[in-house]
């Protein structure tokens, strides 16, 4: 049996294999990108040269340690893949993310892939959305009336993100506004509807952006479904 770390490297380590030479691709955020990086970093001292658009400062940081060439989304027309972590997946490939707050640009540079690969541990894949409390990146002056407005979607409860007893900040200036709703059945609508609140900059639904989810599971599985 695997522990949960030992199980996302082994996915993160799996998934680097989709990276080959030439390619310019966008690099997630995260725990389980952690390890894939760390791969990554390993195949770039044996002779691997690809260039990635990071999705947020934690990973440039840490790309530019393991000597990962790095670009930016604006350099580039589009990506050829991007591979990134999810705080959940439902059985039509639907996604939570933001856990880390770097859903904006995660979505952003996802958006502009022609794949998005998504690896997880077993945990994370659910039959319906909405255990794991949903990110919504807002504006920080405008945030008590998004809540207003959150509260009468079906919303239970929502509470501004918090770091060191202070409102957690977004790479880019934002607050996380983490919105519990016990069960998002239409995530396609929700997003729209939050989409229209003035002051949402972005949601943490990814709906119909993934193309295959690879999960690694405690007996040591790995398996991958795709859309
Ligand atoms: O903002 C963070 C991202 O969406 C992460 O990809 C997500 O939270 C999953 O992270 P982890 O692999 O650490 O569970």
């Amino acid at each position: 049996m695997f522990n949960a770390e030992d199980t996302k490297k082994r996915v993160g380590a799996y998934a680097a294999d989709f990276i080959e030479n030439g390619m310019t691709v966008g690099l997630g955020t995260g725990s389980t990108v952690y390890w894939l990086l760390q791969t990554l970093g390993e195949r770039v001292q044996q002779g691997l040269q690809f260039s990635a658009v990071p999705t947020s400062r934690q990973t440039q940081t840490l790309a530019t340690e393991l000597g990962i060439t790095l670009t930016e989304l604006n350099a580039v027309n589009e990506l050829v893949l991007t591979i990134d972590g999810a705080d959940e997946v439902d059985a039509r490939l639907q996604l939570i993310k933001g856990g880390g707050g770097a859903l904006l640009q995660e979505k952003m540079v996802a958006a502009a892939s022609k794949q998005l690969i998504i690896i997880v541990d077993e945990n994370k894949m659910v039959d319906t959305l909405g255990k794991f409390p949903l990110p919504v990146e807002v504006i920080p002056s405008g945030w008590k009336q998004v809540h207003r407005k959150v509260m009468g979607m079906g919303c239970t409860k929502a509470a501004i993100r918090q770091k060191n007893e202070q409102a957690f900040i977004t790479d880019n200036g934002h607050y996380i506004l983490d919105c519990y709703f016990e069960q998002i059945t239409d995530p396609v609508n929700l997003n729209i509807a939050l989409h229209l609140v003035p002051g949402v900059v972005e949601t943490g639904l990814f709906n119909g952006m993934a193309d295959m989810v690879i999960t690694g599971h405690s007996d040591g599985r790995i398996d991958t479904k795709s859309r």
